[in-house]
């Protein structure tokens, strides 16, 4: 393609990529030289001239030479509108969803649904680009521009139709996703994170919310969780925007959560929808995966499912991996959970979502990290102790840190609790141990795949171990 293609201009010269890394520059390429928060890429525009590239994104006012300068005052923005131009056709349905939590989880459930309903549909996140096939891991939640585009462009060649992303904070602020069309986007929740990055919350909020105020295409839907106390000011948007509204949840007028009830395994919710009263199980514990579940399926709706159909659907969904995924039962019956919790808060957030699925007791695996923030260690004990029955605290990733000092750092915390160092000796005890209607939640590791000890990385992975110790 003709430069003059992207920029409407006369060059002649032949694009042949992108990049915003001049290590990544071949002949050939627009580089994109940004000011970010370690670097900044203008130092490095001769060298990528050095290297090739035969047009330059960047701010007004540098000096250019040996390759087309395209100066604007917003060079992420143009350089992501040019890149998508470059890449295009995308699937003809993207949504994107943002929020503090959930966003993993909604982009897997959305994915699921859509192909439950018979879509060639993939997902982008945390857990990487994912198709009915593979994943592919991209390091971040919302890849680089230059990756995400890439990406989303090779999904259509494949033959997706159908692709839901996450939109973080640092993907919407660094404009990583622009020049796709977003045809819905989703709002999960608001709460403290990422201020080292933003700020203050309300540079933060500002920040997420330019996935309504600019990145939803003005003829898209605005799919918000009525619940939370954010949620006012996006549906406010979305009104004024004149952008199609679903909400959902206990608040929600689209999709209204008007009953659920925990069981053992999952939860039965009961909907309300279009004056029409639907009854569903969930196979997934806690309030907020039935919150996720009513995202997902909001998404799903808003880019033309069937409300009927699509929430009949939520009684397939599968775990999505490592957020309270159920591994294994075992032979006692009682359910065994890994999450990726490795926070006090989030260690609290798992155990009140099983809490009221459990008959009898609620025994908790977990560990802290080595050689990362040592302050959540004790906090982490309180926590256990406080809100489960039983605590037993085994190591999680100890790196070059004594794991019996990250352990006592715990117990200081968590008075009652076992130790058992070893974790598979640890998820042994409390899978062999739990009584019938018990449930236990191995936290920490989620779907990460090893044990970090020194500079090693030991294959470990929580669900193969609970299913070892199950069987
Ligand atoms: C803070 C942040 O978001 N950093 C990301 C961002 O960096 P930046 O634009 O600030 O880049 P920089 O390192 O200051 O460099 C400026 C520019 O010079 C270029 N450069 C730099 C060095 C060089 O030798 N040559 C060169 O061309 C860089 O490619 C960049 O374009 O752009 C880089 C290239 O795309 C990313 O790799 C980098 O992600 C870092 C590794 C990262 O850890 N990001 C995390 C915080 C992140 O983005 N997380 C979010 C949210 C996760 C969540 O919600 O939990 C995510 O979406 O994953
Ligand atoms: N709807 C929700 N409301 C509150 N907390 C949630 C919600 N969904 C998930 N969580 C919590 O956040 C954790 C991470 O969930 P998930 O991976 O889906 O979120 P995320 O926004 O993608 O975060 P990350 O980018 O860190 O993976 C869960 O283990 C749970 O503790």
């Amino acid at each position: 393609m003709k430069l003059a293609a992207l920029t409407d201009g006369t060059e002649e010269a032949q694009v042949t990529g992108f990049a915003i890394d001049h290590r990544k520059v071949a002949p050939g390429t627009v580089f994109g030289a940004f000011e970010g928060a370690r670097a900044n890429g203008e130092d490095f525009i001769e060298d990528a001239i050095r290297s090739g590239a035969i047009a330059v994104v960047a701010r007004p006012g540098l000096t250019v030479e040996g390759a087309t300068y395209i100066a604007d005052d917003n060079p992420r923005e143009r350089f992501a509108q040019l890149a998508a131009k470059f890449f295009a056709p995308f699937p003809d349905t993207s949504v994107a969803i943002t929020g503090t939590n959930g966003k993993t989880s909604c982009v897997e459930m959305t994915r699921q649904l859509w192909r439950m309903a018979g879509f060639h549909a993939a997902s982008i996140g945390t857990l990487g680009v994912t198709t009915a096939d593979e994943r592919v891991t991209t390091g971040l939640t919302t890849p680089d521009v230059v990756t995400f585009l890439s990406n989303v462009a090779g999904l259509a060649r494949e033959g997706v139709t159908h692709l839901a992303f996450e939109a973080s904070s640092h993907g919407l602020t660094q404009y990583r996703t622009e020049g796709l069309k977003v045809t819905a986007a989703a709002f999960t929740n608001l709460s403290r994170d990422h201020l080292d990055y933003h700020g203050d919350m309300a540079a933060y909020f500002t920040a997420k919310i330019r996935l309504f105020s600019e990145v939803l295409s003005t003829d898209g839907t605005a799919v918000v969780w009525a619940d939370d106390p954010q949620s006012a000011r996006v549906i406010d948007l979305a009104r004024e925007r004149g952008n199609r509204l679903v909400t959902v949840g206990t608040q929600g007028e689209t999709l209204r959560l008007v009953g659920r009830d925990p069981t053992l395994l999952g939860q039965g919710l009961t909907i309300e929808a279009e004056g029409r009263t639907y009854t569903v199980t969930l196979p997934l514990i806690g309030a907020y995966q039935a919150a996720n579940a009513l995202v997902s399926a909001g998404l799903v709706i808003a880019t033309g499912g069937d409300v009927a159909a699509t929430i009949a659907n939520l009684a397939r969904l599968q775990p999505v991996r490592g957020r309270l995924e159920r591994a294994v039962i075992a032979k006692s019956g009682a359910p065994v959970y890994v999450d990726y919790a490795h926070t006090p808060d989030a260690l609290e957030a798992a155990i009140a979502a099983l809490k009221p699925h459990a008959g009898g007791k609620l025994i908790v695996v977990f560990g802290a990290g080595g050689d990362r923030d040592t302050g959540k260690r004790e906090t982490m004990g309180q926590v256990a102790v406080q809100h489960a029955d039983r605590v037993i605290v085994t190591d999680d990733n100890p790196r070059t840190e004594d794991a019996r000092a990250i352990r006592c750092d715990v117990l200081k915390g968590a008075r009652g609790a076992e130790e058992i160092g070893d974790r598979r000796a640890a998820i042994g005890a409390a899978v062999r141990e739990a009584g019938p209607e018990d449930i236990v939640l191995i936290a920490g590791k989620g779907h990460e795949q090893g044990q970090i000890v020194g500079d090693l990385v030991l294959p470990f992975d929580d669900v193969t171990v609970a299913r070892e110790c199950a069987a």
